[in-house]
Order: structure tokens, then sequence, then C-alpha cells
């Protein structure tokens, strides 16, 4: 089956604020899609959904054909739907690699009690090893992450997010805030994400939409109101008037 994440009528109401309003969208293995919209369209409320740390008003939505709708976000973990977060959430005081080792032994199954002994297991630090590699932090390995850029921080994230053996990847901007100099290395690492990978990346940042994206779905006021190739997007009359009106 192709279909790894289907969302039905998927709505949210905040109050009468209705933040999702009746998105349906699904994204197929190997699928590269991005999800923009104006500020407060509803984006991260929408991951928030997906990822389960937010219960739907109403609708459904499943993962490589389960309804996980009621289901916590730990047991959607599990299944392969993995989020790397907006806003930092690493430890300042550990190394880089106690993160990849750590990330390890979670999806293992392993007791946390076992982290402390991490060094003595050649197959949790030749995997961690390479997980950094493939994003070229391995030189990083013993440095602390309160010691590293922003931008190698964030980095990180992602090969955490990929040592869980994702199949549905949520990226919430993850340039956000990594100076134009670092881009080519964010975009480097996507482009050596896994193929058959499915990858909802949200980002503002519309030059990494264009060379991330090969689908772009555009949410305003919490509704999908385009979906389609990033080289429609600039002439839809609807997205434009979504950023103008934003604008005006
Ligand atoms: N927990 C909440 N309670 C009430 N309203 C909320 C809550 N979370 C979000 N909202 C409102 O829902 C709307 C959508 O917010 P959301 O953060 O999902 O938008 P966004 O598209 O991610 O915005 P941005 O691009 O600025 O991050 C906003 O009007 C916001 O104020």
């Amino acid at each position: 089956m192709d279909t790894l994440l289907d969302i039905r009528n998927l709505k949210m109401n905040f109050g009468g604020l209705k933040v999702t309003d009746d998105v349906s969208l699904n994204l197929a293995k190997g699928s590269r899609t991005a999800l923009i919209g104006p500020n407060g369209a509803g984006k991260t409320t929408l991951i928030n959904l997906i990822a389960g740390a937010y219960r739907p008003t109403s609708g459904s939505i499943s993962l490589m054909g389960q309804d996980v709708t009621g289901m916590k976000d730990t047991d959607r973990v599990r299944l392969g739907l993995i989020r790397s977060f907006q806003i930092t959430r690493l430890f300042p005081d550990l190394t880089v690699i106690d993160h990849l080792a750590m990330a390890i032994l979670q999806r293992e199954g392993r007791s946390a009690g076992m982290f402390k002994s991490y060094h003595r297991m050649p197959e949790v630090l030749d995997e961690a090893m390479e997980a950094l590699a493939r994003l070229r932090l391995d030189p990083l390995a013993n440095r602390v992450v309160a010691q590293i850029a922003y931008g190698q921080q964030r980095l990180l994230e992602i090969a955490i997010a990929l040592v869980l053996k994702p199949k549905v990847l949520l990226l919430d901007e993850p340039a956000a805030g990594i100076p134009s100099s670092d881009m080519d290395r964010v975009v480097a690492a996507l482009d050596n994400l896994p193929a058959e990978l499915a990858v909802l990346l949200i980002d503002h940042d519309m030059d990494l939409v264009r060379r991330f994206a090969r689908e772009v779905i555009v949410l305003s006021s919490g509704a999908v109101i385009f979906r389609g190739t990033p080289e429609q997007l600039g002439s839809d009359p609807r997205v434009r008037s979504a950023y103008l009106g934003e604008d005006a």
C-alpha cells in the first residue's frame, strides 16, 4: 500500500475558532510535500493533530491503514510517525552522540538505565556515528549540545528523527533560525533523506520549499486552498490573495 498517512475531514476548534477546517490530505511512500500558509493559518495545529499532541474535534487520521485518531503520540512514534520540533528540544549538557545513542536505545525498547553503558555497545556507537556522518555532524560527536551552533542543533534533530526509522517524517520549520550560509547543509540533509520516507515539511522559506517539495499544500484560515506543484503555486489566484490579503 502506497498511502502511508491519510487524513479525512479533520476539524479542530479552539472555542469558537475553527483552526482546522475540514482538512483532507494524504501522503504516499516517497512523497515530499510542503505545507505552507500565512501566519496563523493552522499549520502547527495540523502537525500537532497528526502527531497526536491534540485530539481533533472530528475527522480521522490513519497511518499505514490503521486508524490512529485516538492513539497516544508515543504509540504513533512506535508505528513510524516521527516529528522534529520547531523549538529545539535537546539536552544542553549531553553530547551530540549521547542524543543519538539515547534515540537508538529508545527505538530498540531498551531501558533508560542502559544509556550510561552505551559506550560499551559497539553496534549502538557505530550506528550513531553513521547517522551523524550522513549529516556531516560526526566531527562534533563528543561536543556538548550547548557548545554547538544553532544550525547544527537543528541538523542534530533531523539525525535523531532519522535513527528512529520513521516511515512518515514531520519536519516543523527545520530551517528556522539557520543562517543563510548554512542553508545548503539543510537542503543537502533533506536531499539525502531515505527515498521511501514520506515527508511533510512546514516552512516559511519559499526557496527551501521550492528546492525540497514535489507537492505543495497551502492552508489559509485552517482550510486547504491549494494542492499542486511548486511551479503552479505562484499563478494560483487563491494563494495570491491569501498572502496578499495578509500583507494588506
Ligand atoms: N491552544 C490554542 N488555543 C487557542 N487558540 C490556538 C491554540 N493554538 C493555536 N491557536 C490559534 O489557532 C490559529 C492557528 O495557529 P497555528 O499556530 O496552528 O498557525 P500556524 O499556521 O502554525 O502559524 P505560524 O506560521 O505563525 O506558526 C491561530 O489563530 C492561533 O492563535
